[in-house]
C-alpha cells in the first residue's frame, strides 16, 4: 500500500493536471485540422483559392496516414512509450503547422502555386503527426487514470478535441478579419503551446515511470501485427464495422469542413458576424465569442459526464437542477446574440462538433446499459441520410436546421456505438492492430471526400468559379485604398466586357447598385470585404452544392447497408453487439 500512495497518479489533483497538459495537443490538433472550414470564402477572395485547391489542401493532410503512418506511429509508441512518441509526433505536427502558417503569409514566395504547395507540404507534415498524437493522448489517459475516472477523463479529452474543432471553425473568420495568415498563425501557435504543455507533462511522466517501476506496473501492449491483420480482415463483423467507419466518417468530417460554405452559399447565412453579433470580454470580441464556446463545453460536460460520478441519487438530482438553472440563466443572457449566430455560416456549423460533447457520453451510457449498438448504428446512418438529403435537395432554412441537428445526433450516436463494438469483436491483444487498420482505411475515405467535394463544387459551377476569380484578380490589381468606387465599378465592368467563361455572370451585374452599396459601406479597403458585399447583394451567384452533398447521401446509403450487414453477421458470430456492456449471448 505504501508504494501505491507514493505514485503521482494516485493523487486526484495530479491526474487532472496531467489530463489538462496532454489534452492541449488534442485541442490544438483538432483546431488545426478543422479551422480552414471557417475560412473557405476568405481563402477564395483573399488568396485566389478554388474549391478544388481548398479540398486538395485539406485532403492531402491524410496522405501519410493513408500509407501507414498510424501503424508506424503505433509501433514507435509501443517501443518508445507515450512520452517520446508525443514529443516526436507533436513536434512533427507543430513543424507542419508552422510551415503552413509561414507559407500562407508568403514566406516561401508570394505566387499562388508556391503558397499552395508549401501550405500543402505543411499540412502533410501536420497530418503525419495528427492521428498518432490522438492515440498518444488516449494512451496517456489510460496510463494515469486506469482504476480511476478513466471514462470521464476520456470524455473530457475527446470533448476538448471537439471543442477545438468547434472553436476553430467558428472563430477563424473573426481571427482572420479578412486576412488568412493571421488565423493560420494563431492555429499553429496553439499547437506550439500544446507541445510546450506536453513537454511539461513529460517531466511528470518520467517521475511516474520511475515510481510505477517500483510497483511493477506495465503499459498495456497492443502492438500492430500483420498476422493479426490477416485474421481481422477475414472476420466478417470486423470487416463490416471497419467499412462502416470509412463510409460514416467520410460523410461527416468532410461535410463539416464545407458546412460553413454550404450554409453561406445555399441558405444565405452570413459570412461575417454583424457588429451586434459579437460578445465582448475584457474589451475583446474574439475573447468574448470564444468564452461562449468554453462555457458551452463546461455545461456539456457538467450535464453529460459528471453526473455518473455522483453516486447518491438525491445529490445527483440537486446537482442536475442547479446546472439546469445555471444553463437557463446563461442562455437567457446570450439569447439575442445566439439568434444572430444561428444565421452565420461558421458559427452555426461549429455547433455540430460542439453538440457531440453532450450527446456522445449520453449515448455511450445508453449503449453500456442497454446495448443495441448495431441497431443504433443503423439509426445513425438513417439520420445521416436525412441530414444530407434535407440539405442537398431542399432549400428551406428550417429543414437545414433539422438536418444539422440530425447530423449532430448521428455524429454522436455512431461513434458512441461503434468504438465499444470494436472492443467486443476484437480480442484485447489485437485492439491496437484493429484501430490502426481502421484509422488507416478511414483516412483513404476522408482524403477522397475532403478533396472530392471541393473538386465537385468547381466542376458543377464553372462560370461562378471563373467569375469570382476574375473579379478577385481585378480587385487585387487595384490598390483599393487609392481607388474610388467609380474606378472599382469601371474595372468590374471592363472584365464583364471581356470574353471567357466568367463573362455571362459578370455581365449580369447591376453596376449602379454595386457602387451605391460600396459607397454606403464606407468604401471597403479589403478585397474580401468587397467580394462579400458583392455576394450579399447577389451580384456574385452562390455555388450550387446539390450534387456534392448528394454524393454524401450515397455514403449514408452505403453506411446503412453495412450497418445491417454488421447486425446480421453479429447474430451469426454472436459477439453480443446488441447486448449491454459486459454481457455475452451465452449469458442469456
Ligand atoms: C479521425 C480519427 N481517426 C477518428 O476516427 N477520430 C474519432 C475518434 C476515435 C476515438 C476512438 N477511441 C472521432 O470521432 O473524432
Amino acid at each position: 500500500m505504501d508504494t501505491i500512495k507514493k505514485s503521482l497518479r494516485h493523487t486526484p489533483a495530479m491526474r487532472w493536471l496531467m489530463l489538462l497538459l496532454i489534452s492541449g495537443l488534442t485541442f490544438g490538433t483538432y483546431w488545426f485540422q478543422d479551422f480552414f472550414g471557417g475560412l473557405k470564402t476568405i481563402m477564395e477572395n483573399d488568396m485566389g483559392f478554388t474549391s478544388e485547391e481548398f479540398g486538395r489542401l485539406i485532403g492531402l493532410t491524410t496522405i501519410a496516414n493513408m500509407f501507414g503512418m498510424i501503424i508506424v506511429g503505433g509501433i514507435i509508441l509501443d517501443k518508445w512509450g507515450v512520452r517520446m512518441a508525443g514529443i516526436v509526433f507533436g513536434g512533427i505536427a507543430t513543424l507542419g503547422a508552422s510551415i503552413t502558417a509561414l507559407a500562407s503569409a508568403g514566406f516561401f514566395g508570394e505566387d499562388h502555386s508556391t503558397m499552395l504547395n508549401m501550405m500543402i507540404l505543411g499540412r502533410i507534415l501536420f497530418g503525419s503527426g495528427l492521428e498518432v498524437v490522438c492515440v498518444v493522448a488516449t494512451r496517456t489517459a489510460v496510463k494515469w487514470f486506469k482504476g480511476y475516472e478513466l471514462a470521464l477523463a476520456m470524455a473530457l479529452n475527446m470533448g476538448l478535441g471537439r471543442l477545438g474543432s468547434a472553436m476553430g471553425i467558428a472563430l477563424a473568420p473573426d481571427i482572420a478579419n479578412g486576412s488568412v495568415p493571421s488565423a493560420v498563425t494563431f492555429a499553429a501557435t496553439l499547437i506550439g503551446i500544446a507541445l510546450i504543455m506536453f513537454l511539461i507533462y513529460s517531466v511528470f511522466d518520467i517521475k511516474l515511470d520511475r515510481q510505477e517501476k517500483v510497483e511493477g506496473a506495465e503499459e498495456d501492449g497492443e502492438d500492430f501485427k500483420f498476422s493479426d491483420l490477416v485474421k481481422l480482415i477475414t472476420n466478417k463483423s470486423f470487416l463490416f464495422i471497419a467499412l462502416l467507419c470509412v463510409a460514416f466518417y467520410s460523410a461527416v468530417f468532410p461535410f463539416i469542413q464545407y458546412a460553413p460554405d454550404i450554409l453561406i452559399n445555399k441558405f444565405e447565412f452570413s459570412i461575417l458576424l454583424p457588429e451586434n453579433g459579437n460578445i465582448e470580454l475584457f474589451g475583446s470580441t474574439s475573447l468574448g465569442n470564444a468564452s461562449v464556446f468554453v462555457a458551452l463545453y463546461i455545461f456539456a460536460i457538467a450535464f453529460a459526464a459528471i453526473p455518473k460520478q455522483i453516486k447518491n441519487i438525491n445529490t445527483r438530482r440537486v446537482y442536475m437542477a442547479v446546472i439546469a438553472l445555471l444553463f437557463a440563466g446563461f442562455l437567457a443572457s446570450i439569447w439575442d446574440v445566439m439568434g444572430i449566430w444561428l444565421q452565420n455560416g461558421s458559427k452555426t456549423a461549429a455547433l455540430i462538433p460542439l453538440g457531440t460533447i453532450i450527446f456522445t457520453p449520453i449515448f455511450g451510457s445508453y449503449v453500456d446499459s442497454k446495448g443495441k449498438a448495431a441497431s443504433l448504428m443503423i439509426l445513425g446512418a438513417l439520420l445521416l441520410i436525412f441530414a444530407h438529403v434535407s440539405m442537398s435537395l431542399f432549400n428551406y432554412d428550417w429543414l437545414a436546421y433539422l438536418g444539422l441537428i440530425s447530423l449532430g445526433i448521428a455524429f454522436s450516436l455512431v461513434p458512441a456505438a461503434m468504438w465499444p463494438s470494436v472492443a467486443k469483436i476484437v480480442a484485447e491483444n489485437r485492439l491496437g492492430t484493429a484501430y490502426a487498420s481502421m484509422f488507416t482505411i478511414q483516412n483513404w475515405g476522408l482524403g477522397l471526400f475532403f478533396w472530392g467535394i471541393g473538386a465537385m463544387v468547381d466542376w458543377f459551377n464553372p462560370k461562378i468559379v471563373a467569375a469570382k476569380q476574375a473579379i478577385a484578380d481585378q480587385l487585387h490589381a487595384f490598390n483599393l485604398k487609392d481607388n474610388t468606387i467609380t474606378t472599382i465599378r469601371n474595372g468590374l465592368q471592363d472584365i464583364g466586357l471581356a470574353s471567357g467563361q466568367e463573362r455571362e455572370v459578370i455581365q449580369e451585374m447591376r453596376f449602379d447598385e454595386i457602387s451605391t452599396q460600396l459607397a454606403a459601406n464606407n468604401s471597403p479597403e479589403k478585397v474580401d470585404e468587397v467580394m462579400n458585399y458583392l455576394s450579399s447583394l447577389g451580384e456574385i451567384p452562390a455555388y450550387d452544392y446539390t450534387y456534392p452533398i448528394l454524393a454524401l447521401v450515397g455514403l449514408g446509403v452505403i453506411s446503412i447497408y453495412l450497418a445491417f450487414q454488421l447486425k446480421k453477421a453479429d447474430a451469426k458470430q454472436r459477439y453480443g453487439l446488441e447486448l449491454p456492456s459486459g454481457q455475452t449471448p451465452d449469458d442469456e
